[in-house]
């Protein structure tokens, strides 16, 4: 992997570059079907959830059971819909405040953020996980505890935009301040590395056990990594 030069910003996708697709798939999505036909019955009228219910359309929040029926459904085919993203959270909460839940990140990420950090590197995340379910994430982690201090800033789908298109990295380098060219972003999903290329970023494609397999043409077009220790910053 040749040096990269001129990075003072590090910005991160989440699942599948950072921790496995399958605590996502398989622990984090069944907690949330799991427990929401309990916590959507029990606090279908408080205050507190109507503004996750109210970004669903009213069809299918007519009741919870309705409710649920459709964010299995969304589920399944792992739609990345931000009324799906923002439930996802509120539900997750229980399960990390009790201690059923805890986050398992890739061995390299932990050691590799702090040096970064240490190395005064501003870290982002920019996941389709919305920012309270990034903020849960991260204040869990197995072995380390709450890693949110080592962010500046969070990015989702709803405050950046979709994650496919060019717009939403130039909104974000533009929000924080510096050219895309200082940004470099890691992710598995290669049409959101070649977003972040479009946009002026630099980026690697992080290619975890677990992810969907490259194809060839991806392989020749893109910068792949396995590890964020194969990232070498020069000035
Ligand atoms: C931090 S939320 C859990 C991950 C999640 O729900 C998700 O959709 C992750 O997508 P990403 O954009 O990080 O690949
Ligand atoms: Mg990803």
């Amino acid at each position: 992997m040749p040096t990269l030069h001129g990075v003072s910003t590090v910005l991160l996708d989440i699942e599948g570059t950072i921790c496995p697709i399958s605590f996502v798939k398989e622990v984090l999505y069944p907690y949330a079907l799991t427990h929401a036909p309990q916590i959507l019955t029990a606090q279908w009228d408080h205050p507190a959830l109507l503004p996750y219910l109210t970004k669903f359309p009213p069809s299918v929040r007519s009741s919870p059971s309705t409710l649920v029926d459709y964010i299995t459904i969304l589920s399944a085919s792992d739609v990345k819909d931000p009324a799906l993203k923002a439930l996802q959270g509120y539900l997750w909460r229980t399960g990390y405040e009790t201690g059923a839940v805890r986050t398992p990140l890739f061995d390299d990420v932990v050691p590799k953020l702090q040096i970064w950090k240490a190395a005064s590197k501003r870290l982002i995340i920019f996941s389709s996980g919305s920012v309270e379910a990034q903020k849960l994430f991260f204040g869990y982690v197995e072995g380390a505890g709450d890693l949110n201090p080592l962010f500046a800033a969070n990015y989702d789908t709803v405050n950046a935009g979709p994650k496919m298109v060019k717009e939403s990295y130039m909104r974000i380098a533009g929000e924080l301040g510096v050219k895309s060219a200082e940004v470099l972003f890691l992710s598995d999903n290669v049409n959101e590395i070649r977003a972040a290329l479009e946009a002026g970023m630099q980026a690697l494609v992080v290619d975890r056990p677990g992810n969907a397999p490259l194809t060839e043409a991806d392989r020749q077009e893109l910068s792949i990594i396995n590890s964020l220790d194969e990232v070498e910053f020069g000035n």
